[in-house]
């Protein structure tokens, strides 16, 4: 269950009023995701999404909400903000702070083939490009400076082959990050979870991705590499699939060439991906929020994939 604040039509019969939506006429919990209250809201003008925001902090979300404005008015499928009468985009709602997006049609694909990979590959890379001149800035806030400082929480809780890979692959990646290769890489805001279950599908054709709350400003290979290591992996070894690597590499490629430094850095990258997602697991299944309720996600899922890219690498880059 993930409506973790309840609202009934009553509570937003007056509330819907700052917004140009006219009466509500449905409001529905959705039952998937573990950060925030979701609701489907039905309203005379037509279909949208209020989201309660549980965890983030306030100052946290003009940068989300305002990059989904700025690509949505740039032709990337997101979901856009409704902003209410007087032009706020966020607004108090049971005294959580709450936004109105517009509904995406569709259904995630949770068995992609290459032709699904490919329109994640090129909507990725319009995306970087649509966010070029994005004004706000914020870091990504699971970068190696949250690694860094959260490997040593988790490290008591790990197996010794556990902490030595982990130990290992933190150093690396400081390493890396340290290098001129890093430092010539491109960069600009990036959604930094684009999972199978974040992006929308009908038939082949990609109808829109959400949930930007991990986003932040990384290198965009960081975004692909994240991207890469969920669309294009076989869930049961963590192995690359090579046709759907090549699927969503050659769109990616197609709408934003990769330099050579890219080329370099990409496996180094997928790396990066692999550990941020086996730490942030690994921290939620060992250090549960307070009345946390749900399955925490595997985290052997993405230690399987950090220790195939180490051992078997990766297919290289376009170019
Ligand atoms: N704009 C949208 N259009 C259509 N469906 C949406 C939209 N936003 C969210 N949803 C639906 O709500 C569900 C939960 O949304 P979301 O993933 O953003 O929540 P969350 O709590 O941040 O979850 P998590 O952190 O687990 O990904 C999605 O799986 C999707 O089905
Ligand atoms: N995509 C994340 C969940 C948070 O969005 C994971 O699979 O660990």
């Amino acid at each position: 269950m993930a409506v973790f604040t309840a609202v009934s039509l009553d509570d937003l019969s007056q509330w819907i009023k700052q917004f140009p939506l006219g009466e509500v006429r449905a409001l529905e919990g959705i039952s998937s995701g573990i950060d925030n209250s979701n609701f489907f809201l039905t309203t005379e003008r037509g279909d949208y999404v209020l989201t309660l925001f549980e965890n983030l902090r306030v100052e946290q979300l003009p940068f989300y909400v305002q990059l989904m404005r700025h690509l949505a008015e740039r032709g990337i499928p997101v979901p856009a903000p409704v902003p209410t009468h007087a032009g706020e985009l966020v607004v108090t709602l049971h005294g959580k702070p709450a936004i109105i997006v517009s509904r995406l049609s569709g259904a995630s694909q949770l068995a992609p083939g290459p032709e699904h990979c490919a329109e994640v590959g090129r909507m990725l890379a319009r995306m970087h490009l649509a966010a070029r001149d994005f004004p706000l800035a914020q870091p990504n806030l699971r970068g190696l400076d949250w690694i860094s400082a959260t490997a040593p929480t988790v490290m008591p809780f790990l197996s010794a082959p556990e902490a030595v890979l982990l130990r290992a692959e933190v150093a690396f990646q400081q390493d890396f990050a340290a290098s001129a290769t890093y430092a010539a890489l491109a960069r600009g805001p990036v959604h930094a979870d684009l999972f199978r279950n974040n992006v929308m599908f009908e038939g082949e054709r990609l109808t829109g991705c959400f949930d930007f709350y991990f986003a932040g400003v990384d290198t965009w290979l960081f975004d692909v590499a994240v991207t890469v290591n969920d669309w294009c992996v076989d869930l049961a070894s963590g192995v690359l699939d090579a046709a759907r690597v090549r699927a969503l590499l050659d769109a990616y490629h197609a709408a934003r060439p990769f330099t050579p430094a890219e080329s370099v850095a990409w496996l180094p990258l997928l790396r990066a991906g692999a550990l941020r997602f086996w730490l942030s697991r690994l921290y939620d299944l060992h250090c549960p929020r307070a009345a946390e309720l749900l399955t925490p996600h595997d985290p052997t899922h993405f230690e399987r994939i950090l220790r195939a890219r180490i051992e078997h690498g990766a297919p290289e880059l376009p170019t």
